[in-house]
């Protein structure tokens, strides 16, 4: 039983579409990030179940209610924007308090319950003792802290979260983010992120929601997502990947130059299909003397350190297209792999994914 359930969304402004019929059940208590570039939808989806943009067509239910044509102030949700868009001339606590003092609930508004309650908050997010600061006298992951207590606060049944993090400097977001899934795995409250920044994605979901020109692509668990990319955008937003152009040579194979692969993935496509094959630069393995099933002669024509591993520009013979590797740095010292090194290498079949569409 989903909480929330987007049935045949559509977006026009004007003549142009912004969401193409979307469908979406999220579960209580799931963690989803809606995925993509900028300019694919996520806002303007975010919006339609805030009420704050009304669809063109399409139903939207949240625990089983149809909230599709409900102003946002009878919808039961909070929201935190990119920017604090904290009131700047109250406290920490006035602020928190906001919806707290214009609730319907008579109980909630009575002014001890409301001070018990901010004080409760702030316990909760690491302010304790805030109360009577300005947002001015805070810093942005402070603000943003804030922001999403007073979301929190009248305990709404949805936490809508927008570019939550995207304003903040990189150290403050790592930080941040580990907060905000902590918090909600012990509120247990459903919630909506929208980011264009895959880390972000894949550290805090439970659930990906890839968008592309106002169309949802995938819908997975970060695993998923990332190993079993569902089409080629897919592939090559989320995480690094190769792709080489190629033909479907049989049904376990395809030509790339003059190389031919084994895969898993090709069988119910005809043979000649013009299809991308990628590969992760990682899945990209030095020989070992097991049942390889892919091995490619290669020269190393680029080198980097990147820190716990190393990436490698590959030459590979038969194939005339840019392959880069990902290698561990035991792999590195065990194989002597450096620029000008020639070696072995393994493609595991598993591991190649192939397309239709060009990537
Ligand atoms: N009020 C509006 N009037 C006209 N076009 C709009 C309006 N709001 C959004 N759009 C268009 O709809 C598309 C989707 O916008 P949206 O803000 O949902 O994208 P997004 O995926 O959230 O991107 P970003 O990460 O840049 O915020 C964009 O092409 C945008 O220009």
């Amino acid at each position: 039983m989903s909480y929330l359930s987007i049935q045949n969304l559509k977006k026009h402004f004007g003549e142009f579409t912004a969401l193409q019929d979307i469908s979406l059940d999220i579960k209580e208590g799931e963690f989803v990030c809606f995925l993509g570039p900028s300019g694919c939808g996520k806002t303007t989806l975010l919006r339609a179940i805030a009420g704050l943009d009304q669809q063109s067509e399409g139903s939207i239910h949240q625990a089983g209610r149809d909230i599709s044509q409900l102003p946002p102030d009878q919808r039961d949700f909070g929201i935190v924007f990119q920017s604090y868009a904290l009131f700047p001339n109250l406290t920490v606590a006035d602020n928190i308090a906001y919806g707290l003092k214009n609730s319907s609930d008579a109980k909630v508004r009575q002014r001890d319950a409301i001070t018990q309650r901010v004080d409760e908050l702030l316990e909760l997010i690491g302010l304790a003792g805030a109360n009577h600061k300005y947002p001015s006298q805070l810093s942005g992951g402070q603000q943003q802290r804030v922001a999403l207590a007073r979301a929190i606060a009248t305990k709404p049944g949805l936490l809508l979260l927008d570019e939550p993090l995207s304003a903040l400097d990189a150290r403050v977001r790592v930080h941040l983010r580990r907060e905000i899934k902590e918090l909600q795995r012990t509120l247990g409250i459903t919630t909506i992120m929208v980011t264009h920044d895959q880390e972000e994605a894949l550290t805090m979901a439970d659930k990906i929601v890839v968008m592309n020109n106002g169309v949802i692509e995938q819908v997975g668990t970060p695993e998923e997502i990332y190993a079993a990319p569902a089409s080629a955008f897919v592939a090559s937003f989320v995480g690094t990947m190769n792709f080489l152009n190629s033909f479907v040579s049989d049904t376990n194979r395809v030509q790339v130059d003059e190389t031919y692969l084994s895969c898993d993935a090709c069988g119910d496509m005809e043979q000649d299909t013009q299809v991308s094959v990628a590969i992760r630069p990682e899945d990209i393995r030095v020989r070992f003397n097991g049942d390889a099933t892919n091995t490619l002669r290669a020269s190393v024509r680029g080198f980097e350190y990147l820190g716990a591993f190393a990436r490698a520009e590959l030459d590979v013979d038969g194939i005339h297209q840019p392959i880069v590797a990902d290698f561990s740095m035991n792999d590195v010292r065990d194989h002597n792999i450096c620029c000008g090194a020639q070696m072995h290498l393994d493609i595991p079949k598993h591991r190649l994914h192939v397309f239709r569409e060009a990537s």
